[in-house]
């Protein structure tokens, strides 16, 4: 395992030449923090209003937050410490913890991309991930906790870079300003909310309802001042689970946009695609003119 960023990065004039990102990917000028996405009051609507204003940000950004979702704050918080503290240990024992056999022992420590994604270049962040399943929803979640320290020149570097989760949504807690979503030719700026959940419309849920909701093409850019921690559950699916269209969405008139794959597919095109988003969702599409 290369080394983690945590372990080497801080006080650093500049950025190692590995960790500059291609000219047309850069971060370029900071973008605005967007007023337009939607923070959804979870505990102030009456169900239809509730699942009427879902379906609408789900439909036009593929991204939400949620507030008054039940979690205590103090909780958030604390979770959010935890990360940060697991983070500064002491490199040797960080690095102990991790070794070749991760996968199945159901948890990761790396440092850049996940193990499926080809760079030939390195993200800013650190990621300690685990797998949760669920045996009585027979569905799997991703719990991961990432940091992206205090970077030496953000306007090269980037967290995360462009990309749509593959599962079905992603929800996510964010301390420090980082997230931005893509919509309509501009990125925008997601606000940091200390108590709130970002809510992400992801490929598998974009498949199901046959292309109505949107996945969310986001990234995550990196700051100067201070080192961002995040924590995203990914609510997944067994690898062998069939991605379809549900039937009560498709009919003669709106006929199926997508075909069914099992899930595991969606991450085998994804690689052997370069981590061509566009290219893997042209793939699973059945007409390619439909529209994305
Ligand atoms: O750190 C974040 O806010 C988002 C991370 C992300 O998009 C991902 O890991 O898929
Ligand atoms: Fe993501």
């Amino acid at each position: 395992m290369a080394s983690l960023l945590s372990s080497w990065s801080f006080n650093l004039q500049s950025l190692p030449a590995t960790y500059v990102v291609p000219a047309e990917k850069r971060p370029g000028k900071p973008a605005p923090i967007s007023k337009d996405i939607q923070v959804i009051d979870l505990g102030n609507l009456n169900r239809g209003d509730l699942v009427q204003k879902i379906i609408q940000a789900s439909q036009e950004f593929g991204l939400f937050q949620v507030i008054n979702h039940g979690v205590p704050e103090m909780l958030m918080i604390d979770t959010d410490n935890i990360g940060k503290e697991f983070f500064s240990m002491a490199t040797e024992e960080n690095e102990t913890l991790s070794s070749a056999d991760d996968a199945q022992k159901g948890w990761k420590l790396y440092t850049s991309s996940g193990s499926y994604i080809a760079q030939d270049f390195k993200y800013w962040k650190d990621t300690l991930e685990h797998s949760v399943i669920l045996l009585r929803l027979a569905s799997k979640l991703g719990l991961i906790i990432q940091q992206d320290i205090a970077c030496p020149d953000p306007s090269s570097a980037l967290g995360v870079g462009g990309h749509y989760d593959g599962n079905l949504i992603t929800i996510l807690q964010q301390d420090v300003y980082g997230l931005q979503l893509f919509k309509d030719g501009q990125w925008l700026g997601v606000e940091p909310l200390s108590n709130a959940f970002v809510i992400n419309i992801a490929f598998a849920l974009e498949v199901i309802s046959n292309g109505t909701l949107k996945s969310a093409m986001h990234r995550v850019v990196t700051n100067s001042d201070y080192s961002r921690t995040s924590l995203a559950s990914f609510v997944n699916f067994p690898f062998d689970k069939i991605i379809e269209p549900a039937k009560s969405v498709v009919s003669p008139s709106n006929p199926p946009v997508f075909r069914g794959f099992q899930f595991k597919e969606f991450f085998e095109v994804l690689f052997s695609k370069n981590s061509n988003m566009e290219a893997t969702f042209e793939y699973f599409k059945i007409n390619s003119q439909a529209s994305k």
